[in-house]
């Protein structure tokens, strides 16, 4: 082999620092009668400790480490007729290519088993043409502060909470530690919510007085503040301040713009509240120092039809016009709107799922039970106290109405049970989700408001008292029960009037190992245009009572007449009426009671 031959074989792929690098001329004569010259080589994340040499990355059209490590083996091939000096010196070459075929190997089975982990796990990375390097998943959260240089307050913040992390924490945390955007959708209950605020923490580090560096946003304020707990928790003592918008109407108060002298770190909010500030003339609020755009429950907010979120999004986004931002999606369910704006606006993102795409968690006992009519639901639930329920427990109704239906006839039972829907005043809303969540409430009626995010700790039972109005919505009302790796059930009422997505729902609860009579499979599937016209406008559905019609009107009739004569009038559920009340009124069996007679 002549010399030329032997340097290029030598140097390919070889980055030389200016202090190593070799006039080519001279050198190249002196390699003729000289062996190989020195090289360090590095994998990528990785550094060697001999530091006298020059670095040299593995040859960038190797196609897999394996490759590079033949590669390497080639280009250290010695040349038999070398001198005394060049023996030695062919002896360390054989040693330092020794090292590098170990440590070739070492990472090349590190990088294996960590896909053969990512199989188990069931984490899907799906590449796109403008993708950019998957990193590897961790496996602890130890690992953090190693590869990351996360700090010790912050991973000791997170291992007080988490002992490991989730699957979609173990893919998403090193996606975003590297500020990649990203795309992931995970199951109900999977620690999505940490999977983005601990890069978050990690990167802010400390308060700053530069306005909102990072801004989250879900679809209602319950979940909002959520999000505002959790971040505190695993930001204790960094004192990164979050903040959650509380009203836009008190000028004073709702004024963010960097005139107003108020500091945040962290902004978590609904589309509708930073919008409403954003179109305000001048704007209420500066989004310029944004480096961080969550989208927490992405397809929910790509459904609301009544504010295009699409549009509030482009504003949104606009306003963060710093362009080395990071975005990133979040949600357990997939639709194509969500995947489509992605596509767009984030071409150079990571996408992954964990689990099944758009698939119910398996560690809920599902069911799914015919009550014939509406007032057969009324007894089935009755039927169920009887046999006993573990609470607490969420049932879930299609609207306020009924809501406050199921609320009158489940107190007038005796039972521990409160209600929420969109009517009920802010300071009644929280107090409520307070109380469920301390255990003073055992019973919680809602609507589909409560059926994203909201992380209720050990919810045992999940009743959907009518049917959800998609697999979707299935999926997530039924995911606010066995979260976090706890066991949970869920009861789907149905009558005969309920049979648009009974059997794709059937599906999904077989899919996740659940059993479901094998007429529902077969059963005719609805066309996407039904199921749509389902999933828009919920079905009339007889009231909820226990009375039968005649008897209620006249009862309703002797109320009216009552209340009239005593100049009483309805209490309102008027969200401004409210706002002097300071807790949430429960009422009592006995004056329900009182009230029906
Ligand atoms: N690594 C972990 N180990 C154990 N529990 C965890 C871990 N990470 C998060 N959790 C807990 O799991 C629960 C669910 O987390 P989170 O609310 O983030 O789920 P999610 O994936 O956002 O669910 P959803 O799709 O319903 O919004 C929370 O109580 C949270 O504290």
């Amino acid at each position: 082999m002549i010399a030329n031959d032997l340097f290029r074989k030598l140097s390919c792929g070889a980055k030389f620092t200016s202090k190593h690098k070799l006039p080519i001329k001279r050198k190249l004569d002196s390699v003729e009668t000289a062996a190989a010259p020195k090289v360090k080589v590095c994998l990528k994340n990785e550094t060697d400790d001999d530091d006298d040499q020059p670095n040299v990355t593995l040859p960038s059209g190797s196609k897999n480490i394996e490759n590079a490590a033949k590669d390497i083996e080639i280009k250290s091939e010695p040349e038999s007729d070398v001198s005394g000096d060049e023996q030695q010196r062919s002896r360390k070459s054989k040693g330092s290519k020794k090292k590098v075929i170990d440590a070739v190997k070492i990472e090349q089975q590190k990088v294996s088993r960590l896909n053969q982990l990512r199989k188990e796990l069931k984490i899907h990375v799906k590449k796109s043409r403008y993708s950019p390097e998957v990193p590897n998943i961790i496996e602890t959260f130890d690992q953090l502060s190693t590869d990351f240089g996360v700090t010790s307050r912050l991973v000791s913040n997170i291992t007080a909470c988490y002992s490991t992390p989730t699957p979609v924490q173990m893919q998403a945390i090193p996606v975003l530690m590297k500020s990649i955007s990203l795309h992931a959708y995970a199951p109900t209950g999977s620690g999505k919510t940490a999977a983005f605020l601990i890069p978050i923490l990690h990167h802010l580090k400390k308060p700053m007085k530069c306005g909102f560096r990072a801004l989250i946003i879900c679809p209602t304020r319950e979940l909002a503040k959520q999000i505002q707990r959790e971040a505190l928790r695993l930001g204790d003592e960094m004192n990164l301040r979050t903040h959650v918008i509380q009203t836009v109407d008190d000028p004073k108060k709702s004024d963010y713009s960097f005139s107003s002298g108020r500091s945040y770190d962290i902004l978590v909010t609904t589309p509708n509240r930073i919008c409403y500030l954003l179109t305000q003339s001048p704007p209420k609020i500066d989004l310029s120092n944004i480096q961080w755009v969550v989208i927490d429950e992405a397809d929910k907010l790509f459904e609301d039809s009544k504010h295009s979120f699409r549009e509030q999004l482009d504003t949104v986004i606009t306003a963060c016009n710093n362009p080395a931002k990071t975005v990133a999606l979040f949600s357990a369910t997939q639709t194509r709107e969500v995947n489509e704006w992605v596509a767009k606006n984030i071409p150079s993102r990571i996408r992954f799922s964990v689990g099944l795409m758009n698939g119910a968690v398996d560690l809920v006992e599902q069911k799914l039970l015919f009550t014939g009519t509406e007032s057969g639901k009324l007894l089935a639930f009755r039927e169920l106290v009887a046999q006993g329920l573990h609470p607490p427990v969420l049932v879930f109704v299609q609207s306020k109405d009924r809501a406050q239906q199921l609320f009158t006839e489940l107190i007038y039972d005796g039972l521990n049970v409160d209600v929420i829907h969109a009517d009920r005043t802010q300071r009644e809303r929280d107090n409520v989700v307070r109380a469920f969540r301390e255990g003073k409430i055992w019973i919680l009626i809602c609507t589909e408001l409560m059926s994203r995010g909201i992380d209720f700790k050990g919810v045992n039972l999940v009743i959907n008292f009518d049917f959800p109005p998609s697999t979707i919505s299935y999926v997530h009302r039924i995911g606010r029960t066995g979260r976090a790796g706890r066991p949970g059930k869920a009861i789907t009422f149905f009558t005969k009037d309920d049979t648009v997505n009974l059997k794709s729902i059937a599906h999904l609860i077989k899919s996740a190992g659940g059993e479901v009579p094998d007429y529902m499979l077969q059963l005719h599937g609805s066309s996407k245009k039904i199921r749509d016209n389902v999933a828009r406008k919920a079905p009339k559905r007889a009231a909820i009572r226990t009375l039968p019609t005649f008897e209620y009107q006249q009862l309703q009739r002797k109320k009216r007449f009552v209340s009239k004569s005593k100049g009483k009038t309805k209490p309102s559920t008027n969200r401004k009426d409210d706002k002097s009340k300071k807790t949430v009124q429960q009422p009592t069996r006995a004056n329900h009671r009182g009230s029906k007679k």
